[in-house]
């Protein structure tokens, strides 16, 4: 098809951002719990008990005991099982997020949503003996707290299992209203500094990923990870024309501004995202040839999503002293097209 833009793809300029000796995440081994979280993980339980708060309920939601949240400005349903946001509908609009229609059992991470990739993006840092995205995906969280603000949004509070031998410990805070407020808070709990990478890995659902664009990123460094991390230059806005595979594209830019818009003319709406303590910005989409192979998706799929992940991850790596806490957060809204 025919698209507005088009994103000038340089050839690498230096290989220096992928340094090995320039990254110094800390490497993380399996938490004893882990195995045994996940296995918990295959069979969902369903008593949980709902919190006596207005506009909050506990249900099940594309097959997942979920927490379900109906407020005047929006509707939203979050997984217990990897702490996953599934649906954010803004009132009178459609879901902002694509669901796989197609998502495998339970404890497989859900193709979807909004996965919470925590404490290492991909596997970066990391070892082969390590889940790639962390060892919160596959793994059924708690709800801690909810409350209804005085403007009529829904405040939540999700924790993952604590893996006291990790050395950091993560709650995720939820606002539904007119805006969607997502956060990453990790604090290090331990008595040594400890280096770390995460994603919110959104996926956003497209009318048709080659007919939309992604303004916010013209000027940034990108590394390219189908091309072995090379860095390339962002100029213009970003859309899908990866000669190698049209539907690829797998960027972590860096240094980034955090403010993003996503301009789908055939859903007719902006979605808008901006973000705090994150430098980082991941475009992914896996592209027809990856997407095929992928037993968690329907044939053309791939053309439905994109996910911008609002990341500390390639140079965006999180130093945290003992006793710190470090916060991520994103902000998502719609926005009209003019
Ligand atoms: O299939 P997964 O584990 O959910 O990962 C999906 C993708 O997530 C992205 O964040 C990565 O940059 C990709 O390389 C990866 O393929």
């Amino acid at each position: 098809g025919c698209v507005a833009g088009r994103s000038t793809i340089t050839p690498p300029e230096t290989d220096a951002m992928t340094d090995a000796a320039a990254f110094t995440e800390t490497r993380f081994t399996t938490p004893a719990r882990y195995t045994d979280e996940v296995s918990a993980a295959a069979s969902p339980k369903t008593d949980i008990t709902a919190p006596e708060v207005d506009g909050v309920r506990i249900g099940t939601f594309a097959g997942y005991p979920a927490v379900l949240v109906e407020t005047l400005d929006a509707r939203a349903a979050i997984a217990l099982h990897g702490g996953h946001l599934l649906s954010y509908v803004p009132v009178g609009g459609e879901d902002l997020l694509w669901l796989s229609p197609r998502l495998a059992a339970a404890p497989a991470a859900i193709r979807g949503g909004v996965p919470v990739v925590w404490p290492f993006f991909g596997r970066q840092g990391q070892g082969d003996d390590v889940p790639s995205h962390g060892f919160v995906r596959t793994v059924r969280w708690q709800l801690v707290a909810a409350s209804r603000d005085a403007d009529g949004s829904v405040s939540l509070t999700l924790a993952p299992p604590r893996y006291a031998d990790l050395g950091l410990d993560l709650r995720m805070h939820l606002r539904i209203g007119e805006t969607l407020e997502q956060t990453l808070e990790t604090t290090n709990t331990g008595n040594v500094p400890v280096a770390f990478t995460q994603a919110l890995h959104s996926y956003f659902r497209v009318s048709d990923v080659a007919e939309v664009r992604v303004d916010g990123l013209d000027g940034l460094r990108f590394l390219d990870k189908n091309d072995g991390y090379a860095a390339h230059t962002q100029i213009g806005t970003w859309v899908l024309d990866d000669a190698r595979d049209p539907g690829r594209s797998d960027y972590i830019y860096a240094d980034a501004g955090g403010r993003y818009r996503l301009d789908d003319p055939g859903l007719d709406r902006r979605i808008e995202l901006t973000t705090s303590g994150s430098r980082a910005l991941v475009v992914w989409n896996p592209g027809e040839t990856s997407a095929e192979r992928s037993s968690d998706m329907n044939a053309g799929a791939w053309r439905g999503f994109l996910c911008l992940e609002a990341a500390n991850a390639g140079p965006d790596i999180v130093r945290l002293a003992p006793g710190k806490t470090h916060i991520l957060t994103q902000r998502v809204r719609v926005l009209p097209r003019d």
